[in-house]
């Protein structure tokens, strides 16, 4: 019989589980085009739609985290998501929350709130990839769930070029517009480190539960990359037969 592996140090895994960013979806054609400013008006529409769809996912995604949760300590910490993301107090107070700056970005690269919140725009793909998401969260282990949000170990890198680029790349989204990411900066980093803390605690008790971590954040870069292919295609100008192979015409937008 093999012999039994010891588990990596808690650095050696940390390392592991950061070596993951290479395949997170900074890299994939829709961002880097976005980065290099190549994506026309209506394709960011499109991204900025489909992606209104992961947004309003994430504090239901943490809702069922919480309800799998038997620690008070941990629900104290996690529950800051829910308010980051719907909001909390009062609007004027900075309150309005995540799931709002999102539709004032919509506005900024043109769409109407109705437009993002009507979810008429979004991809059959993206709806699935997203559901995968938080149905990963509905079923599985509180710390499994903690483990597949680790993503966000690499987002504020994705924000912060957000926030250089886009100003000079696509001076015609209003600067307001780029709130959102300003805010995730600072969340996402307290985010990932109550992520990672819990992450390194539960899953190195082997070498097979800390494996087992890295498939979960496979998982999670699958569920991002998917989402991307799906933006992707649905703003591409493919024709079949004639036909717009768009099922629904990004351009429809009122
Ligand atoms: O813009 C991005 O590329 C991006 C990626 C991710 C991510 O890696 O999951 C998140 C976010 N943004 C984000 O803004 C956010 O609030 C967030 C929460 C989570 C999560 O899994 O709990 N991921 C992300």
């Amino acid at each position: 019989m093999a012999e039994k592996l010891a588990p990596w140090s808690r650095e050696e895994f940390e390392a592991k589980l950061r070596e993951k960013g290479k395949g997170y979806h900074i890299y994939h054609p829709i961002h880097v085009l976005m980065y290099e400013g190549k994506l026309t008006q209506q394709q960011m529409q499109a991204w900025v739609a489909n992606r209104y769809y992961y947004q309003i996912a994430i504090p239901m995604k943490d809702a069922a985290i919480l309800s799998n949760c038997p620690d008070r300590e941990i629900r104290r910490g996690w529950i800051q998501r829910i308010f980051d993301h719907d909001g909390s107090g009062a609007i004027a107070e900075g309150g309005e929350g995540g799931i709002e700056a999102w539709i004032h970005l919509g506005a900024a690269v043109g769409l109407s709130r109705e437009d993002v919140t009507s979810l008429k725009l979004v991809a059959p793909g993206t709806k699935f990839a997203v559901d995968a998401y938080i149905n990963f969260a509905k079923q599985r282990s509180w710390q499994e769930s903690v483990c597949s949000s680790l993503t966000e170990l690499f987002a504020p890198h994705i924000h912060q070029q957000r926030i250089d680029s886009w100003p000079s790349m696509y001076p015609w989204i209003n600067a307001e517009g780029m709130q959102y990411f300003k805010n995730r900066l600072t969340q996402a980093r307290r985010d990932v480190e109550q992520g990672l803390q819990v992450t390194l605690d539960y899953f190195s008790q082997s070498r097979e539960m800390q494996m087992r971590a890295l498939e979960i954040l496979q998982f999670k870069l699958d569920v991002l990359w998917v989402m991307a292919d799906a933006i992707m295609l649905q703003s591409a100008d493919i024709k079949v037969e004639g036909r717009d192979y768009l099922r629904q015409p990004v351009m429809n937008v009122s």
